[in-house]
């Protein structure tokens, strides 16, 4: 059985007045995508190719215009939180803006606790914290703070933690390290490689950085203009790029990774 599949998605962003249409945008025109436990899937593309858009459908937190995404065979749609309890117990996100995605009024601890609270996980989730604190190279000292007093790349790791406290199946991650430093950067790319590779989670890496790809993924789609206009093994998309488009962002590829 497949986990999380998405077929033939289309989302249009605009009005439907004959004035608004012709400012229509569309964002996704026609995605089918899979993701599985222990795959690791890069999704990449330039800034408004529709990926963060895309996200939203997987995640059940926009309605696509057409088309389906269903978890082991079940629809995924918004709905209330408890309706979907089911599915985000298995399915967790990284939200791409850490400054947002956290509250500001919650420390840490609890902003890291929450999804196991919302799912209805017994307490006390201390431990379980502290370990994924520790797992993105956080000091569990900072379950006590409050995400003002924290920089960029501390929230984004916060983040990241967050989504795996509840030891999900799949992770949906949205940019999840472009506010780190270099060296931090490889490392929790690598924390989130070994979780798929070790433990079986499926990973989908959404970011408009191929290194970051190169660096976690075995499998990539190349989205542009709401379209999947490439796809294939990590190796072979590099070795071979076959799109126009995807040799550009290879040849775009900042030298980081000799860090
Ligand atoms: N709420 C919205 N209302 C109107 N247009 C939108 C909305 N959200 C996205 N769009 C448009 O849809 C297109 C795809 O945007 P989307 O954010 O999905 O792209 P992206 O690849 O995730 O880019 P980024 O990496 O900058 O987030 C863009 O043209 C964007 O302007």
């Amino acid at each position: 059985m497949t986990a999380l599949r998405a077929a033939d998605l289309h989302r249009t962003y605009g009005g439907t007045s004959p004035f608004a249409r012709r400012q229509q945008v569309t964002a996704v025109g026609g995605v089918d995508l899979v993701l599985n436990p222990g795959d690791r899937v890069g999704l990449v593309g330039e800034s408004g190719g529709g990926k963060s858009t895309l996200l939203r459908m997987l995640l059940g937190l926009d309605t696509p215009d057409s088309g389906t995404v269903t978890y082991r065979d079940r629809p995924v749609r918004p709905g209330r939180a408890r309706s979907l309890h089911w599915f985000r117990s298995d399915v967790q996100a990284v939200p791409q803006d850490p400054w947002s995605s956290l509250n500001p009024r919650m420390r840490v601890g609890t902003a890291v606790a929450e999804p196991l609270r919302c799912l209805g996980a017994t307490g006390p989730h201390d431990d379980r914290v502290a370990e994924v604190l520790r797992a993105v190279q956080l000091d569990p000292a900072l379950a006590d703070r409050y995400p003002d007093a924290l920089s960029g790349g501390q929230r984004q790791r916060i983040a990241i933690a967050r989504a795996l406290a509840p030891a999900p199946r799949l992770l949906l991650a949205d940019e999840p390290v472009s506010a780190l430093d270099a060296a931090v950067r490889l490392r929790i790319l690598h924390l989130l490689r070994d979780r798929a590779e070790q433990d079986g989670l499926g990973l989908l890496l959404v970011t408009h950085d191929l290194s970051a790809v190169r660096e976690v993924c075995d499998r990539v789609l190349v989205m542009r203009a709401g379209e999947i206009v490439e796809q294939g093994s990590t190796a072979d998309v590099f070795r071979a790029p076959q799109h126009e488009y995807t040799r550009t962002l290879i040849e775009a590829i900042p030298r980081l990774d000799a860090v």
